[in-house]
């Protein structure tokens, strides 16, 4: 059986620190799994860094972010390490898993399924759960206690969930799409209504794709960075 502790399967250095990626076995989703991490460049081995989760969408895997957005420079040069899990459980050959691009694989919606059929997508525990304490337990150079959560689409959407869930857990965002699915308006008044301050930022022209994602990603990192005290 394969170890539940993560195993290192790639190693890339970029911008001075390195995109590692590990499979390990995960017991929440009774299958394996594989994550990113990117380590920004250290000048001492006892520095601990912040983590920033980043939630991808839907057919992606936890190459697209590390891969397309060039996140990297800013989480470089501000110190923060990123986190890009996978989206959902893979191998299990459940019937109809692969049937449509935003159910089953690569589709995980960061959210507990409640059918027995679907009982391996438990990608809310996974995220909020057994990826934090299998970061803590065996990466002594990340602070998973300073953590924060971002995302694209789908994982935009599960990044709002899972912080307005765990407002504690994390310091904590998101085209032909827009009008349909992604409602940023019914946000706006919910926020309203809650009294809860928002930055929504349109940004006219661009589309749903990594070339939106890389255009606006280093905002995202120095943001982030801000509200983990960097
Ligand atoms: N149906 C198409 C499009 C899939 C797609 O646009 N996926 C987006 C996320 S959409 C919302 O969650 C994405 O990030 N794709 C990966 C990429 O690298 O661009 C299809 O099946 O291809």
């Amino acid at each position: 059986m394969e170890s539940l502790k993560p195993t290192e399967i790639s190693s890339t250095k970029m911008f001075g620190g390195y995109n590692k990626r590990y499979k390990h076995s995960s017991p929440t989703l009774g299958c394996s799994m594989t994550f990113h991490i990117y380590f920004p460049p250290s000048s001492s081995p006892s520095r601990k860094f912040p983590v920033l989760y980043w939630l991808s969408g839907l057919t992606c895997t936890d190459e697209n972010f590390i891969i397309k957005s060039g996140a990297q420079r800013a989480a470089s040069s501000e110190g923060v390490a990123l986190i890009a899990p996978d989206t959902s459980p893979r191998g299990l050959n459940v019937e109809g898993e692969s049937d449509s691009w935003d159910f089953g694989v690569g589709a995980g919606f960061y959210l507990n399924a409640t059918q027995e059929k679907w009982k391996n997508w438990q990608m809310y525990d996974y995220v909020v759960k057994e990826l934090p304490a299998l970061l803590q337990e065996n990466f002594p150079q990340l602070d998973t206690s300073r953590a924060s959560l971002s995302g694209h689409s789908m994982g935009g959407h599960g990044a709002l969930t899972i912080y307005l869930k765990n407002l504690d857990k994390y310091k904590g965002d998101e085209d032909k799409f827009l009008s349909q699915q992604l409602l940023p308006h019914k946000f706006e008044e919910a926020c309203r209504k809650a009294n809860v301050p928002l930055l929504l930022r349109m940004q006219p022209g661009y589309d749903h794709s990594y070339y939106f994602v890389v255009t606006f990603i280093d905002d995202h990192i120095h943001h982030h960075a801000q509200a983990l005290n960097l």
